[in-house]
């Protein structure tokens, strides 16, 4: 060996300085990325993945570009017409009669009686035969909320009235109409300002009381949770001087399709941050992503516990990221992964409680229907698909939404991603 080293050139001896310095840097490029924890957004469809990559970004000092606000403008056109197009169609689906005020039913039940009953379940099904942009169970849905309901029932018996024979409201207003011959490329255009006839008819759409009935009973058929929210600040949004703010981005629908990755320290700890899409067809992507990773937050939409997904209109929502769940949590690449869920949209699942019973959807929960059993519920049916008795699943009730309660549950070093990593890697040193 040390003839052979002796016999090397000046060159030589320099080209192996520079290897050993570079395996120098290897290692301690290693050691770093060592310390960086890798977390990985997971989660079914429209959980609010990407709204915590957003308020990631905002809580750590990123934000957003004036190219990726002009982006979210596009964005937000679109989710607002396809929300009003899916609310003229909804009405068309349920039967709703525009107009329709369920607090001007005075008897319901009695309306509802004058309704042929019978015809519900099955009769339901005839009506919609052919139709396939409902799946079985949300016609199952749409059949037991009939079943219970006798305000939706005076809703249809009312509707029948005004019907041609195409199944048609003869008395749809103009709003409605101009909604549904609304093109969306305008979004696509250089300047994005929503055409003035569009922008009324949606305004007055939005005021009527049957849209606003059918609007609450929106776990019967396919809306973003955004809807309200949009529709609601529509006058300001078609203002041609219009830029998206902070929480216009926050409640825009863009389903992933691309793996986004950000950087950011909590507390000296650096973070790497990976979203990636939760509908069916983007999860094959996600196996790449399972090396060296040291902590999942997972996303469930704790208010879907009424809704059918996206993707089949058939599988129960909360029911799909259960399986979803059981299946990562208890992956071998997991085995040592800090576990953390979020229950989000808990805005939603307050206000959906008061008028949908979750024994409806799960009947084995028996309690009083109280937001804290069951949220308590919803927590522990994921906590018991744990299968490694040495791993602590952490569990937080989320808004993705309100930066406020996101910053707390983020940056406190007693919650969220962070306070996970550290138990984590100090039951790994025992
Ligand atoms: N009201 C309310 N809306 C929320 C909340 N979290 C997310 N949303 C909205 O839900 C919609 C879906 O959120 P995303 O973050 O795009 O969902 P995702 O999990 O990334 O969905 P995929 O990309 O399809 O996997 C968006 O319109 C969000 O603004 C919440 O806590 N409350
Ligand atoms: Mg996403």
């Amino acid at each position: 060996m040390g003839n052979c080293q002796s016999g090397l050139t000046p060159e030589d001896r320099e080209a192996m300085a520079v290897t050993k310095q570079i395996d120098v840097q290897l290692k301690q490029d290693n050691e770093v990325s060592k310390q960086v924890v890798k977390l990985l957004l997971l989660g079914a469809g429209d959980t609010g993945k990407s709204t915590i990559l957003k308020q990631m970004k905002l809580i750590h000092g990123i934000g957003f570009s004036n190219d990726e606000r002009k982006a979210f403008k596009s964005a937000i056109m679109i989710n607002i017409i396809t929300s009003a197009k899916t609310l003229v169609k909804a009405m068309c689906q349920l039967k709703i009669p525009f107009g329709f005020d369920p607090g001007q039913i005075h008897d319901p039940q009695s309306q509802a009686d004058n309704a042929h009953k019978g015809s519900c379940a099955e009769g339901l099904g005839r009506e919609l035969g052919g139709d396939n942009t409902l799946g079985v169970s949300a016609m199952s849905i749409m059949a037991a909320t009939l079943e219970r309901n006798p305000v939706a029932l005076a809703a249809r018996n009312l509707y029948r009235k005004t019907e041609d024979e195409n199944g048609k409201d003869t008395k749809q207003p103009a709003c409605a109409k101009v909604i549904e011959a609304c093109d969306v490329t305008f979004c696509f255009s250089d300047d994005i300002t929503m055409p003035s006839d569009v922008y009324a008819a949606i305004l007055e759409f939005w005021q009527d009381p049957g849209v606003k009935y059918c609007y609450s009973r929106s776990n019967e058929f396919q809306l973003l949770d955004a809807c309200a929210y949009y529709l609601d600040n529509v006058e300001r949004i078609a203002r041609p001087d219009y830029f998206p703010t902070d929480q216009d981005i926050l409640s825009a629908r863009i389903l992933t399709t691309r793996v986004t990755e950000i950087n950011f320290q909590v507390q000296d700890i650096p973070f790497k941050v990976f979203d990636l899409g939760g509908q069916r067809s983007e999860r094959k992507k996600w196996v790449p992503y399972f090396d060296d990773v040291k902590a999942i937050l997972f996303l469930v939409a704790i208010s879907s516990y009424n809704q059918v997904c996206f993707e089949d209109n058939c599988t129960n929502r909360m029911v799909e990221s259960m399986t979803l769940f059981g299946s990562i949590c208890n992956h071998a690449a997991f085995r040592r992964t800090a576990m953390v869920v979020f229950m989000n949209k808990i805005d939603l699942f307050r206000s959906k409680l008061e008028t949908c019973p979750v024994s409806l959807y799960f009947p084995n929960f028996t309690g009083l229907c109280t937001y804290e059993n069951a949220s308590d519920f919803f927590s522990r049916q994921f906590v018991l698909l744990n299968k490694f008795p040495d791993k602590k699943i952490y569990v937080h009730y989320t808004w993705a939404t309100d930066t406020n309660q996101i910053t707390k549950v983020l940056s406190t070093r007693q919650s969220g991603p962070v306070w996970a990593v550290v138990k984590q890697e100090e039951k790994l040193k025992k």
